[in-house]
């Protein structure tokens, strides 16, 4: 089975006033630390689905850019466009750009669940929160997906309401989970 890994690195960033995918946290940017976790579960291609506008900013050395040229148009559209330029993988595994501590164990322990035939997608949860932009989804979710862009809906809850899908419980103690959306969330983190 193959399985793609893509790195959501594509939005507004309106409430950091930068561009979060390209902070530093010990040396090493928010977006690599996504394109390392997947790596290093050998998963093949690692895509950066960004826009026209970021593009050039990202080291490309063995990834390859899925570049969008209407921009912000949310997780929904990224995926969709990137299942189309990318027809290859039957799974496509999702990480968001802004949740840098995706630990490599966490990537593991999710693809595991590909190995049933029936889900379309796999969602984690923690606390009774679904993530579903740290997730894995099947080729046969472009579909709907198409579908759903059509009537102008964009929300990864609205693909999780049209497939079959599974949800994978993690505990309140698993680190991959941690969302920067602010400064305040990255002052946080450095403070320890
Ligand atoms: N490729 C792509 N990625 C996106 C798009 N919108 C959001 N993302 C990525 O999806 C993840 C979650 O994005 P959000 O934090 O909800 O939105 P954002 O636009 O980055 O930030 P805000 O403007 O503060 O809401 C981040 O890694 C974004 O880079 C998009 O239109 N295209």
């Amino acid at each position: 089975m193959n399985i793609a890994g893509v790195v959501l690195a594509g939005g507004r960033s309106s409430r950091y006033g930068k561009p979060k995918m390209f902070e530093l946290y010990n040396g090493k940017s928010f977006y690599q630390y996504s394109i390392d976790a997947l790596k290093e579960n050998n998963l093949a291609p690692i895509i950066i689905s960004t826009n026209d506008m970021l593009a050039r900013h990202f080291d490309a050395v063995s990834v390859t850019l899925s570049i969008e040229k209407e921009h912000h148009q949310g997780p929904l559209f990224a995926l969709h466009h990137v299942m189309k330029s990318v027809p290859e993988p039957d799974w496509f595994f999702v990480l968001s750009s802004d949740v840098p501590f995706v630990t490599s164990n966490f990537v593991k322990q999710m693809i595991t669940f590909t190995k049933n035939g029936d889900y379309k997608a796999i969602v984690p949860v923690q606390n009774e929160k679904s993530h579903p932009l740290l997730a894995l989804y099947h080729r046969d979710c472009l579909e709907p997906a198409d579908h759903l862009l059509k009537q102008n809906k964009r929300s990864m809850a609205a693909l999780l309401n049209s497939v079959l899908y599974k949800k994978i419980a993690f505990n309140k103690e698993e680190p991959s989970f941690l969302n920067i959306n602010s400064p305040s969330d990255f002052e946080e983190l450095r403070k320890g």
